[in-house]
């Protein structure tokens, strides 16, 4: 899990020898700065230079009033750890169940370890692929989600349907997300045979509906609490 460590303490420390201007020009060291949040903790509040604040210190040279100010750069990220009250669907085919099965596992383990309740998520089946948009679409106006997550697995066969499947899966998926304005997550492997899919159903290369899961808890967050 993502760990975020608040800046505010160490701006206090370092007010003394930096001055902070907000873009009114008026001191905004500690008061109303944007918090800006870390994904890592620093080993020391020293390693926190003006740059990685994202706001410049003024520099007053002697005998001279003029000084150089920047406004401070606001970063908004979606969090992880504030899922209360957020509602998310999982549209999964049915089409190679053998691996989506797998998949809608991996993202429902992750909204269980991410404190998603399980009457905030409903799971919606389709036949395949191909399907997949039209139903995300009709989710996303529902108006109930803040996100949806589309799983499914197109893999290689002999002929180009694998393209046309692959290809309307991504585009339904990225419709789906734009003509409803809820993030559409896409969570469909696209594969050349049935062992790459299984590499990335919970085999060696990781589960894609886990971090299909984890994509749509950011992005939720990042429109409910920033970009509404
Ligand atoms: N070949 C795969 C399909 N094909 C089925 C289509 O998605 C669709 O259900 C059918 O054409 C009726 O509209 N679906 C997958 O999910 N994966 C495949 O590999
Ligand atoms: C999605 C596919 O490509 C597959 O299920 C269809 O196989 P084929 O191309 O052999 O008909």
């Amino acid at each position: 899990m993502a760990s975020f460590v608040s800046t505010d303490c160490f701006l206090h420390a370092l007010k003394p020898q930096l001055g902070f201007l907000n873009h009114n020009g008026q001191d905004s060291s500690c008061g109303s700065i944007n918090v800006l949040r870390l994904r890592k903790a620093p080993k020391s509040p020293l390693l926190f230079s003006s740059r990685a604040l994202d706001v410049k210190p003024y520099v007053q040279s002697k005998g001279r009033s003029s000084f150089s100010q920047t406004a401070a750069v606001k970063h908004l990220t979606g969090s992880v750890t504030r899922t209360q009250g957020l509602r998310f669907a999982v549209v999964v085919a049915r089409f190679n169940e053998i691996i989506t099965r797998p998949l809608l596992e991996g993202a429902l383990g992750t909204f269980k370890n991410y404190s998603v309740q399980d009457e905030d998520i409903d799971v919606v089946w389709v036949p395949g692929c191909f399907e997949i948009g039209a139903v995300a679409t009709r989710l996303g106006k529902s108006g109930k989600y803040h996100a949806i997550i589309c799983i499914g697995a197109v893999i290689r066969g002999d002929t180009t349907h694998y393209d046309a499947v692959a290809n309307s899966a991504a585009s339904g998926v990225l419709s789906a997300g734009l003509n409803s304005g809820v993030p559409c997550i896409f969570g469909v492997l696209t594969c050349e045979n049935m062992d790459q899919a299984i590499n990335r159903a919970g085999g060696k290369s990781g589960n894609k509906g886990a971090e299909a899961a984890l994509t749509a808890i950011e992005m939720a967050s990042l429109f409910e609490h920033h970009l509404q």
